[in-house]
């Protein structure tokens, strides 16, 4: 039998015994006809056919009446009579087809009497189109029928208790619940539970099912995050069906939500009745059904209700005031716990335990063409995703510290190069927080395995904030050439830029930025910088393929965002820990009460309607990512990722420029590339350099690194070399430099005493350079005027800073101050120090040598700054190099 065929039966006998009870009612109509000559005995009719036979019945003053009144005992019998007449036609045809019907549309556990259908969870099937909730009779007849009610697929249910008589209601509910347990498949039916006035759970027997989150017991207070839970879902549902073309947005084998809401008869505010309205209008067709005990509220949508009038005596709207309903009576506590327990173990097997870090994971044969997306979690068993694309371009993360947040990234990171090749995706990781958290995606000295996706790896960079601004700059910079590449083949976003040149490499770039607010920690040139250019990244990088995800412990102090709020508006995917604040929406709390290693995810810029909980597995113990990344390295071809830790001297023979020099190399640069800062010395005036400040090892390793690396640009022999030390303290380090330039094949002119003040102008036709550390101690000696032309040694020095330079003789000295720079040069300026490098200087002492602009420096530890007023508009931050490996190599042999 068909599905319509089955549902017009099912009315028609739900009609006929409505019809029934009308005729009961109202059998007085035809007599008042017969009877209109006696004005008493219609009215008797009139007012019996208002109460209904049986009401009548129960008045003692009425029954008086017609004891006292043989008319109006007549027209009694008659009615009496005229209701038998129906009941026969009733009991005869209506009876057997309503239970029929009961069987048909509830079938084995749905409407079976008893408890002996606990024993099993369900095994599947189609779902029943009633269920069945105890047995009704007509008022006067002794033949009772299976009372059954409508709900998956079709609407609501509503259960008003009696006074007192809320054990009775909860009943109901429970048999319901348990009905559907033993009839559905294990998985298929979700439970919400909303309870206003229990503190422990309500429905304790079924508590099992909590385990694999079959069942939820929601927060007395959070009604509203229950509903915005819903409402998702049933958006998320219905715009799937868009998306696949179908008419119902529940797709057959979805599971059945089903929310019971315990109320206390009292009225819920407006705003909670608005939502529940909207969920009860659009529930039943995304597979969402409401269960409401004692809520009064009015839906306009398909809702049954149960109220109890006595203790275990209740009407319902199925049946009309005439028929007396007597619900099933309590199932055993302990065979409804044993069959929650057997669904919750079904479940467990089938989903192979929790689920872990490996349900994550996918094959490398993703496209990302149109979009990222992996799931990060699981919510009642089921994948989570999150999805960076056009729609949400760029995510915002926040958590209070130790809220799992790194590992939510592990998480993020493993599924995302678990689906998407190098050439489909490229990470670039920063984070800011004192730690190495993501050192372990570049190659170790133990573990030599990498993420090849990860591009760039940047730890330790607290106080390194230009790193966060170089990533940015490099970001605008791929944006630019993204942008001019799609202007070319006149595209507008990724997807079609892909299309449009099918052998061009044009992966989704990834930028995750752990603790990003410490970019934003003072009130400086930094901040300002970095705050427009990450604008300008999050706006412009949607139809790039450029994502940022951007993770904080506490967004609501990024003082530098008030005025712009462009960058979290473009964060549409918002992901939330327990306890975080402000990532969310306002008004939506929902990650004030998740449990641990949960989260929110919510793709709808934080409102509460997008809230998906979901349970982020462990992803960053060992045997998790660690193998991942192992197993992605093996199988995965790509370069190593560059690391800048900012905690690590970077080795002067590692730097990439030192095998090849075009000059001397002064530190490493705090970029994105791996690039040191070269000093131009071409023969033109000006070419001399000045380090400055007191940092002893600094100040030498700038001076160390700029001759090993001249030596390295130059043929052995093709230049030489002065040395001068006026400080004996010195000494040693500066004769190991001399014997290593020597072993180079470099002739070294060595002085360090009184002769440096003899000074050595110029060296012929080959380039010399003046190694020159602590000027200002040689003072004593440069000072002295000789005879006979009474010149000075400091005479002489200012005469080679100015003529050297055009003769190929450069000075690299070092001042441990701008005041004694300053006593060198005398009145003459700063014309002929032409670049610079300052230590523990701060930037007000530097504007007179940076042409008059204000220089944004404070000195910290193993940081300089560089300006070359030939080639710089503001200065660059370095590192100097660590040179002791260059200068003693460990193996005699080795080429440094
Ligand atoms: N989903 C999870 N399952 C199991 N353990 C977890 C999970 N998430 C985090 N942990 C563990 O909790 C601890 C803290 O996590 P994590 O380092 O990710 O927190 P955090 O928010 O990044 O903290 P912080 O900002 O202080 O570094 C770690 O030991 C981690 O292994």
């Amino acid at each position: 039998m068909g599905k319509p065929d089955r549902k017009q039966r099912a009315n028609a006998a739900i009609a006929g015994l409505r019809t029934v009870l009308s005729r009961a009612m109202g059998a007085a109509s035809a007599a008042k006809l017969r009877a209109e000559a006696d004005r008493a005995a219609a009215e008797f009719e009139r007012s019996v056919q208002t109460m209904g036979l049986g009401a009548a019945a129960r008045s003692p003053e009425l029954m008086a009446k017609v004891r006292a009144d043989a008319r109006l005992c007549e027209v009694w019998r008659g009615l009496e009579a005229e209701r038998d007449a129906s009941y026969g036609d009733w009991n005869r045809d209506g009876l057997p087809a309503l239970r029929r019907l009961v069987a048909e549309a509830a079938p084995g556990a749905a409407g079976a009497e008893g408890h002996r259908w606990l024993a099993y969870p369900g095994a599947g099937g189609p779902t029943p189109r009633l269920w069945r909730v105890g047995r009704a009779a007509v008022e006067h007849s002794a033949e009772e029928f299976p009372l059954a009610v409508p709900l998956l697929g079709a609407g609501h249910l509503r259960v008003n208790s009696a006074p007192g008589g809320r054990a009775a209601a909860d009943s109901v509910v429970e048999t319901l619940l348990a009905r559907m347990l033993a009839t559905l498949a294990p998985g298929q039916l979700r439970v919400h539970i909303w309870d206003i006035g229990h503190l422990t759970g309500p429905l304790p027997n079924l508590h099992p099912l909590t385990a694999e989150r079959l069942l939820t017991v929601h927060d007395a207070t959070l009604l509203g995050d229950l509903l915005s839970t819903l409402a998702g879902h049933i958006r998320r549902a219905h715009d799937a069906a868009l998306r696949e073309g179908r008419r119902a947005a529940h797709r057959p084998g979805d599971p059945w939500r089903v929310a019971v809401l315990f109320g206390n008869g009292e009225r819920l505010p407006d705003e909670i009745s608005r939502e529940l309205s909207r969920v009860a209008r659009t529930g039943p067709d995304a597979g969402v059904h409401l269960v409401l005990v004692d809520v009064p509220v009015s839906v306009n949508s398909p809702l049954e209700t149960i109220t109890f009038t006595e203790p275990d005596v209740a009407k319902s709207s199925m049946t009309g005031p005439g028929v007396l309903v007597r619900p099933d009576p309590p199932l055993p506590a302990v065979d409804v716990t044993a069959l929650a327990t057997a669904v919750h173990e079904r479940v467990h097997e089938f989903r192979g335990g929790p689920r872990g870090f490996a349900d994550l994971l996918s094959e490398p044969t993703h496209s990302a063409r149109d979009e990222l997306r992996t799931p990060i979690g699981f919510a009642e068993g089921e994948p989570v995703d999150v999805v960076l694309g056009d729609a949400t371009p760029h995510a915002l993360i926040a958590g209070p510290s130790g809220s799992g947040k790194t590992n939510l990234l592990y998480a993020l990171l493993g599924g995302l190069a678990s689906r998407y090749s190098p050439d489909e995706l490229e990470l670039y990781l920063l984070d800011f927080k004192e730690g190495v958290s993501f050192a372990g995606l570049t190659p170790g000295r133990k573990d030599i395995s990498y993420l090849p996706q990860a591009r760039l790896v940047g730890v330790n960079v607290n106080t390194d904030r230009e790193f966060g601004l170089a990533l940015l700059r490099f970001l605008t910079a791929e944006l630019a050439r993204r942008a001019t590449a799609a202007k070319r083949h006149e595209v507008t976003k990724l997807a079609e830029l892909r299309e449009a040149d099918p052998q061009g490499r044009w992966p989704r770039i990834v930028a995750v930025i752990d603790e990003f607010q410490a970019l934003f920690a003072g009130r400086d040139r930094i901040t300002m910088q970095a705050a427009a250019l990450l604008e300008d990244v999050a706006r412009r990088g949607r139809s790039q393929g450029i994502h940022l995800v951007l993770a904080s412990q506490d967004i609501g102090g990024i003082e530098a965002f008030w005025g712009k709020p462009a960058v979290f508006e473009q964060c549409t995917l918002r992901i939330a820990m327990p306890k975080a604040r402000r990532v969310l929406a306002e008004e939506n709390l929902a990650a004030m009460s998740l449990p641990r290693w949960h989260v929110v995810v919510n793709h709808d810029s934080g409102v509460a309607h997008g809230n998906i909980t979901a349970h982020v597995p462990d992803a960053s113990s060992r045997g998790t990512f660690d193998d991942l990344q192992r197993a992605l390295w093996a199988q995965l071809n790509s370069n190593p990722p560059r690391l800048f830790d900012g905690a690590h001297q970077p080795d002067l023979i590692a730097a990439a420029d030192y095998a090849n020099p075009s000059g001397p190399l002064l530190g490493q640069v705090i970029d994105v590339n791996d690039r040191a800062a070269t000093l131009r010395l071409e023969a033109a005036p000006g070419r001399n350099l000045a380090v400055l400040g007191t940092a002893t090892a600094d100040a030498m390793a700038v001076l160390e690194s700029a001759a090993l690396s001249l030596a390295r640009s130059h043929e052995p022999g093709g230049c030489d070399f002065s040395l001068w030390c006026p400080v004996p303290a010195l000494e040693s380090r500066v004769r190991e430099l001399a014997a290593r330039l020597e072993k180079l094949g470099f002739p070294v002119d060595l002085r360090t005493d009184e002769s440096i003040a003899e000074l050595t102008p110029s060296s012929g036709d080959k380039p010399r350079y003046v190694v020159f550390p602590a000027v200002d101690a040689a003072h004593r000696w440069l000072e002295k005027k000789e005879p006979p032309a009474m010149t000075s040694g400091l005479d002489r020095l200012r005469a080679l800073l100015r003529d050297g330079p055009a003769h190929q003789v450069h000075v690299l000295g070092w001042w441990r101050g701008v005041a004694r720079l300053k006593d060198t040069m005398g009145f003459g300026g700063f014309d002929d120090i032409g670049a610079w490098v300052a230590l523990d200087v701060q930037g007000s002492e530097l504007t007179t040598l940076a042409a008059g602009q204000v220089v944004d420096w404070s000195p910290r530890p193993q940081r300089a700054i560089f300006f070359d007023r030939t080639t710089h508009s503001h200065p660059d931050v370095l590192i100097p190099f660590d040179t002791a490996t260059a200068i003693t190599p460990l193996k005699p042999e080795d080429p440094a």
